[in-house]
Parts: C-alpha cells; sequence; structure tokens
C-alpha cells in the first residue's frame, strides 16, 4: 500500500475538507533516487543540491494543492454590471499529470454577472486559475475546475473559460511536435444555453488581437 502525505484541514473549510502537506524530505529523497535510477551521481559537484532545489520547485509548482479554491473568490462587491465582463490572455504554467513536465499557454476567463450584479476583483480570477494550474492536472479538468468554481461563489448568468496550451509532454519527447496547441472550453449557464452569447463571448476571444 501507497502510504500518503498526512493531511490538515483548510482553514475555513468544512468539518472533514482537508488539504495535503508538501513533505520536502520525502521528496529530496525521490529525487535523489530519480537521479540514481537515471544513472547519474547525485553526489557529484553540480547535482549535490539539486534534490532540494528540485524538492522546493515541486512545492511552488503544486502550491495550488495546499490552497482552497473557494476562498480566492471570497471578497466579491456588488456593481450594476450585467454584461460579460472577459479576462483574456492569462499567462498559465500547469504540470501534466501524466509526465510530470509542463503545459504551457492563456486563459481566458468570463463571466455575466447575476441581477444583484455580484462581481469579484479581476485579480481573483488571475489567482483562481494559477491555484488550479499549479496542481498536477489535465488540460480538461483545469478548464472545467476553473469554470465550476466561478459558477459555484459567484452564481453567475453564465461563465466561459478557454485554455489555449503546448505540452511540452509531445514537444520535448514522445510524439515530438512542438508548436501543436490544444484548446479546451467549459460554459455554464447562458454562455452554455444560447448560443448567440456564447458566439459574442468566442469573437471576442478570438478578436483579442
Ligand atoms: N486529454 C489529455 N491528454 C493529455 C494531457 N496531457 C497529456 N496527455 C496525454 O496523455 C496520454 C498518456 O498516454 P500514455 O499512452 O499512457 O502515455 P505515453 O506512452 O507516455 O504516451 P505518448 O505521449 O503518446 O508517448 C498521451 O496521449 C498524452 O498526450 C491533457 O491535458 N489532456
Ligand atoms: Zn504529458
Amino acid at each position: 500500500m501507497i502510504r500518503t502525505n498526512r493531511t490538515v484541514k483548510i482553514a475555513g473549510s468544512e468539518p472533514g475538507v482537508s488539504a495535503p502537506v508538501f513533505d520536502q524530505a520525502r521528496a529530496e529523497k525521490a529525487v535523489r533516487e530519480l537521479l540514481l535510477a537515471c544513472g547519474e551521481d547525485p553526489d557529484r559537484d553540480g547535482l549535490q543540491e539539486t534534490p532540494a532545489r528540485v524538492a522546493r520547485a515541486f512545492q511552488e509548482m503544486f502550491a495550488g494543492l495546499y490552497l482552497d479554491p473557494d476562498s480566492v473568490l471570497d471578497r466579491t462587491f456588488d456593481e450594476a454590471h450585467e454584461e460579460l465582463v472577459l479576462l483574456t490572455d492569462i499567462p498559465l504554467y500547469s504540470t501534466c499529470e501524466h509526465h510530470l513536465v509542463p503545459f504551457h499557454g492563456v486563459a481566458h476567463v468570463g463571466y455575466i454577472p447575476n441581477a444583484h450584479g455580484k462581481v469579484t476583483g479581476l485579480s481573483k480570477l488571475v489567482r483562481l486559475v494559477d491555484l488550479y494550474a499549479r496542481r498536477p492536472q489535465v488540460q480538461e479538468r483545469l478548464t472545467s475546475q476553473i469554470a465550476d468554481a466561478v459558477d459555484r461563489k459567484l452564481r453567475p448568468r453564465g461563465v466561459i473559460v478557454v485554455i489555449e496550451a503546448e505540452h511540452l509532454c509531445m514537444a520535448m519527447r514522445g510524439i515530438r511536435k512542438p508548436g501543436a496547441r490544444t484548446t479546451t472550453s467549459a460554459v455554464r449557464g447562458l454562455l452554455q444555453t444560447s448560443s448567440s452569447t456564447r458566439a459574442e463571448a468566442l469573437d471576442l476571444i478570438k478578436g483579442r488581437r
């Protein structure tokens, strides 16, 4: 049986909801073991600090595992705006959960506030993208997790998330096709049910340059 890390309760979460804790010593040991498995000498000059560096890098790249996504959109304010709010070209770096190499690109996030005009700070949408990106991911899940969090917290009339990314697991290894881009989308509410509203949002995303 694989022993997992201990967990801690996320501040403000429901009883029983917990998040994993990063184990630096265990990660360092694993990186050292990987270097040995690759036939490298982890004790040679250039590699001595590598297990500690790689462990810290993974802690940063997976920082979203230790945060509560719902707390990101906790602060909302009322603004009488019932039309689309769209953020485009949010830079995105994530980690493919199959190969643990990066996929990177841009995210576009839009929502139509509800009749109460419940809106959030623009940077909070960027923080949400960042939080979910900093986990072992597949692009489809990343896209829908962002859409679902906006839907859950803002109760908007509609949500659209589009991600365009290049997967290094298809560029630097495997099929080796640098430049191939994957586009995923997730739509909720009015942006799912109304093709004209969705088309308007997609036009704004496509025509942004
Ligand atoms: N749908 C989806 N697939 C992904 C994503 N990231 C990586 N993959 C794919 O995951 C698949 C894993 O396939 P496997 O056959 O188990 O692994 P593999 O032998 O390393 O596959 P190759 O990459 O084809 O060499 C590959 O086809 C990857 O292109 C993602 O975000 N979404
Ligand atoms: Zn991959």
